[in-house]
């Protein structure tokens, strides 16, 4: 029976709820999908970092308490975050990276995705930076290293959506796309429809485990930017740079606004798209539309995302479901490492 050695380089909302998920179902998935998980090192900037070749007790780990230097507090833990020995050194077979999402540089995640990359190791991670900004580069050392770079969760959480457009829809041309996809701020336009206000809405959806660190990145577009330049160099080979997306986002929107919105049976989403044009570039962009009831995507509300491929062969296809959520994303790690375990099993 195949046991993947994990290393977890993060441990907050995402990888503890994948730390849940293996002290839940690691027994369960021996049986249905032929291959354990035993988590070897954690590290964190916050919580500092352990390493245990014979493995961790995930149960342990997910009761581990919310405080600065907690891992000096299990046998062998230290307060420190010593991320590259964990990386490099912990003897796992793979890493879930799932630090903070820099929309700026992708640093220092990018850097973590290459130790591993490099040393052998395969990845798979819910950060949105290193691919968006790095993704060619980082795709072409794994090729280089024959492990694999696997980043499901990067968009739309758990919700199959890239390994579904390059595999299930492999053979139809996608023309362009557009979409909710960020969990936050539609989470934000539901509830203000609801009466809250911006910041409450907003502090919920933190509470929630669906906000970026710096919520901004949520309301101002630039977390859905990020998923748009990945949808589209993934999907539409476009070869996009963050800076070639236009992008606004939702916080000029107005109680008022959305109030008026209802009225006039009407919703106000952000939107992120991206389109080939007849000169054969890719435009994209992200920002508020006010979309009539009847759109098919006025209906999706609170932290679920949708996003409509238009396709040469099938017309729109249409994906919906959760776009947010550390349990939600923590299954996108497992499916990631499912991919793995069928590419490069033994
Ligand atoms: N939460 C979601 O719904 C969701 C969905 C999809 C993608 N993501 C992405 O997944 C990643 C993790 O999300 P999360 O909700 O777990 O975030 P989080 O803020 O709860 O956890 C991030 C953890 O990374 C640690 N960290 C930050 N910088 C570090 C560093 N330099 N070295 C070591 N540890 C560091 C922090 O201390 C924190 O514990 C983010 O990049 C986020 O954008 C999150
Ligand atoms: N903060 C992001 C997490 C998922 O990438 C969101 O709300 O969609």
């Amino acid at each position: 029976m195949t046991e993947y050695k994990i290393a977890l380089v993060g441990f907050g909302g995402v990888n503890r709820g994948l730390a849940q998920l293996v002290a839940d179902r690691n027994a369960e998935w021996k049986a249905s999908l032929g291959f354990g998980i035993k988590i070897v090192g954690v590290t964190d900037i916050f919580l500092g970092s352990i390493v245990a070749k014979e493995g961790l007790d995930a149960k342990q780990l997910v009761a581990l308490p919310l405080e600065k230097g907690a891992l000096a507090q299990m046998p062998g833990g230290t307060a420190e975050a010593l991320n590259e020995a964990v990386i490099k050194h912990s003897g796992a077979d793979m890493i879930a990276e799932a630090t903070f999402t820099n929309p700026v540089d992708g640093e220092p995640a990018t850097t973590f995705c290459r130790w591993a990359l490099e040393s052998g190791i395969h990845v798979v991670t819910t950060n949105k930076g290193p691919i968006a900004l790095h993704g060619a580069e980082l795709k072409d050392l794994a090729r280089r290293k024959g492990v694999a770079f696997e980043y499901e969760g990067s968009v739309m959480s758990g919700t199959p959506v890239i390994r579904l457009a390059r595999q299930a829809l492999a053979g139809v041309e996608v023309q362009g796309f557009e979409g909710i996809l960020n969990g936050t701020s539609n989470y934000v336009l539901t509830r203000m429809k609801d009466g809250l206000t911006f910041n409450d809405a907003v502090a919920q959806a933190q509470q929630l485990g669906y906000a970026e660190a710096d919520p901004t990145a949520d309301v101002e577009g630039f977390d859905v930017r990020l998923k748009v330049v990945i949808l589209a160099n993934e999907l539409l080979n476009a070869r996009l740079s963050v800076s070639d997306v236009a992008c606004s986002g939702i916080s000029s929107i107005s109680p008022e606004d959305v109030a008026q919105a209802s009225a006039n049976g009407a919703s106000w989403k952000l939107i992120g798209c991206a389109n080939r044009e007849a000169n054969g570039s890719v435009r994209a962009s992200v920002e508020a539309r006010l979309l009539p009831n009847a759109h098919p995507l006025a209906g999706i509300s609170g932290a679920t995302n949708a996003v409509s491929f238009n396709t040469s062969l099938l017309g729109a296809v249409t994906v919906s479901g959760p776009g947010a959520g550390r349990i939600e994303t923590a299954y996108a790690l497992l499916s990631d490492i499912i991919a793995i375990h069928t590419t490069h099993g033994k």
